[in-house]
């Protein structure tokens, strides 16, 4: 059986539980002759409790797909879901709502406030919204992320690895049902990159949260259990449990296929049983 590459199960096994999911989801910036669409059509499901990365050349739309999955942007035509909620449609006060209360962000500049020690930092986003935290979860999320020793540490007093494990610990501390992150690698050395990518793991396998991250690096690709390609507005492929060799392979075959961005058909791809997914990389 032949799975086409718009279909939404790209690289999930079918019934996997989801943490959201998209249908023809379609955003185009301007009008007339300037209009540009940087998402076209897009069907898409987030596994729950697991790690995504959505990697493509630059404009290719991916920080425009994870801000519209997040509902930080309104789409042009199409559906999105955060759990079995529709955002398509919520006002604007719903969404500030549902982005406060059910997901966490992690953007490459940290956004820490730098006169509140990193504690407060953490715990900054539920206090905004006069949320209680889960008192027990945040000591989890402080433990994992290794922070109990600098929790009274201003971010100036951090290294920049610290400083995004805070925004990680931050991101991670009202428990959200999704966390999106954005290049959260983009600014750190290689090793502090390593370990936030480390944390970002563990957040999946043992706390049981769902990631969603955009990149650039195969490395940073490497550490999640799906990768997703888009090219020109569309997910062109898929390669669950990535190595680093298989996403800096797949990238180089769509740099190579000579007509911009996009890959050559699927079926001509080596290593593809046709099922749509990458089968050279596994054991
Ligand atoms: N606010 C905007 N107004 C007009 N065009 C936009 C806007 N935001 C994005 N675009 C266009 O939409 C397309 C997709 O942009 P997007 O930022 O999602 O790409 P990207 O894959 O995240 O790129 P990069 O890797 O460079 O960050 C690009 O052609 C971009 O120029």
């Amino acid at each position: 059986m032949s799975t086409p590459l718009t279909a939404p199960t790209h690289g999930l096994a079918p019934g996997v539980p989801l943490a959201a999911r998209a249908r023809a989801l379609t955003k185009a910036y301007g009008s007339g002759e300037t209009a540009v669409r940087a998402l076209d059509a897009v069907d898409v499901d987030i596994a729950r409790e697991r790690f995504t990365a959505v990697m493509g050349p630059s404009g290719s739309g991916k920080s425009t797909l994870m801000h519209c999955l997040a509902g930080l942007d309104t789409v042009s035509s199409g559906q999105v879901w955060l759990g079995e909620t529709e955002i398509t449609g919520l006002n604007d006060r719903a969404l500030t709502q549902l982005r406060r209360d059910r997901i966490g962000f992690m953007f490459q500049a940290f956004n820490l406030l730098p006169t509140l020690t990193a504690a407060e930092n953490i715990t900054l986003p539920m206090d905004i919204a006069g949320r209680k935290p889960d008192r027990e979860w945040v000591e989890r999320v402080i433990d994992t992320l290794g922070l109990r020793d600098r929790l009274k540490h201003r971010p100036a007093q951090l290294s920049g690895g610290q400083q995004q494990r805070v925004a990680c610990a931050r991101a991670l501390a009202s428990r959200p049902e999704l966390i999106f992150a954005d290049e959260p690698t983009g600014n750190l050395d290689s090793r502090a990159g390593a370990e936030v990518l480390g944390f970002l793991r563990e957040a999946v396998d043992r706390l049981a949260q769902t990631v969603v991250m955009v990149t650039h690096d195969p490395g940073a690709a490497a550490h999640s259990d799906l990768v997703l390609f888009l090219a020109d507005g569309r997910i062109v492929d898929a390669i669950p449990e990535p190595t680093a060799e298989a996403v800096l392979e797949r990238m180089r075959l769509f740099a190579g296929a000579g007509t911009g961005s996009q890959p050559p058909p699927i079926e001509q791809q080596p290593g593809h049983d046709g099922t749509g997914f990458d089968t050279t990389h596994r054991s």
